[in-house]
């Protein structure tokens, strides 16, 4: 059996422990609330999100104290969104995290360092980048819970570290491939959270599907454009983990990013949008993160400074959309 810490509490990180409860694996879950961790352990499914997953208390262990749950643990995977990742770890150290593979879930950066999560964990833990990977691709919580038909991919720097975990993650209702592409994969995933506020500002201001469309379109090539800038090297960005995630996030009814930008569209304020949603739409920090990167690239990103504006500065979503509008192509 695969010992696995699991990091958060969140729906990501339900839905990551039901697809892998469906493999020959011992989960180690970690979760901040305390009444969650003796809910699950006495009822077996998450009080708080996805409480249609039922949770096989074999293989699922629930724990409140972050050393216990890494306690003998082979792999470590973080699913908390990267604005609250550095809270839980607080007081640890390289050594817990010796021989042990680190995957990240987490589709964002890090806002007060501007960086991306892999980097943070090679940084501060001392992992390898070679036992460090992300996962990634097309795939929201809810239809994991569904056991509708999905697939992620999980990308790394070392090709056996990526197939070794993405043997996994496979499953009746989960295909996961392996890519050797951490950086692209995991920018790609950053942005296409920028994409998806955009998407959902401008249906708010009544936009629809032809402009959408349009405004996706330019977001790959913008993707593109940073990507090359920041990471150069040949890969296929009409693959599932780039171009399908940009997809399912920018159409989806089930994407918290987008949500968010409607909200905001619609005419609610940043907090008033972040109050009204439980989940945390990513996007909202990255914004910010890949804005300040930019500074040293310089790349063309009309996309994600409309965002920038409208979240950071507060201009208003009709103009921003207006000024963007006469940009895409
Ligand atoms: N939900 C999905 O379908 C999905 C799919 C792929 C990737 N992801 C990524 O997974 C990561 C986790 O997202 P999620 O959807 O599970 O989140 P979520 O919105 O469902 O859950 C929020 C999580 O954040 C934690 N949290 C909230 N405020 C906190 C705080 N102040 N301090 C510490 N923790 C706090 C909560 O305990 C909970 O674990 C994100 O990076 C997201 O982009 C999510
Ligand atoms: O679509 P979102 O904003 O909920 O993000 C969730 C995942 O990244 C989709 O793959």
């Amino acid at each position: 059996m695969t010992s696995i810490a699991v990091i958060g509490g969140g729906s990501w990180a339900t839905a990551i422990i039901k697809i892998l409860s469906e493999n020959n694996v011992s989960i180690r879950w970690w979760l901040r609330d305390r009444a969650a961790v003796d809910h699950i352990r006495k009822h077996h499914y998450n009080p708080d999100y996805l409480r249609d997953v039922r949770l096989s208390p074999r293989k699922v262990k629930t724990f409140s104290k972050i050393t216990d749950a890494l306690n003998g643990a082979e792999y470590v995977i973080l699913a908390i969104p990267a604005a609250f990742v550095q809270e839980p770890f607080q007081g640890l150290t390289a050594k817990h995290f010796a021989g042990k593979r680190v995957v990240s879930a987490i589709k964002g950066m890090i806002p007060e360092k501007n960086c991306l999560v892999t980097d943070w964990v090679e940084e501060r833990f001392e992992v390898p980048l070679s036992q460090i990977s992300v996962i990634a691709g097309p795939c929201h919580a809810e239809e994991v819970a569904l056991e509708k038909q999905s697939y992620l991919t999980i990308a790394s720097t070392d090709e056996a570290c990526a197939s070794h975990f993405a043997q996994l993650m496979n499953c009746r209702f989960v295909t996961a491939n392996p890519l050797v592409d951490l950086y692209g994969v995991e920018y790609a995933a950053v942005m296409k959270n920028i994409v998806a506020l955009a998407c959902g500002i401008s249906h708010g201001l009544g936009y629809g599907d032809n402009f959408q469309a349009v405004l996706v379109s330019n977001a790959m090539q913008e993707i593109r454009r940073f990507v090359n800038a920041v990471d150069p090297r040949e890969r296929d960005l009409s693959a599932s983990a780039y171009l399908g995630d940009l997809l399912v996030t920018a159409y989806s009814q089930f994407s918290r990013n987008r949500t968010f930008g409607n909200m905001i569209g619609r005419g609610y304020s940043v907090q008033s949008a972040q109050m009204e949603m439980k989940m945390i739409a990513e996007g909202y920090y990255a914004v910010n993160s890949i804005f300040e990167m930019n500074k040293k690239y310089g790349v063309e990103m009309p996309i994600t400074q409309a965002t920038y504006r409208i979240l950071y500065e507060r201009q208003p979503p009709a103009t921003e959309i207006g000024l963007l509008k006469m940009k895409l192509r």
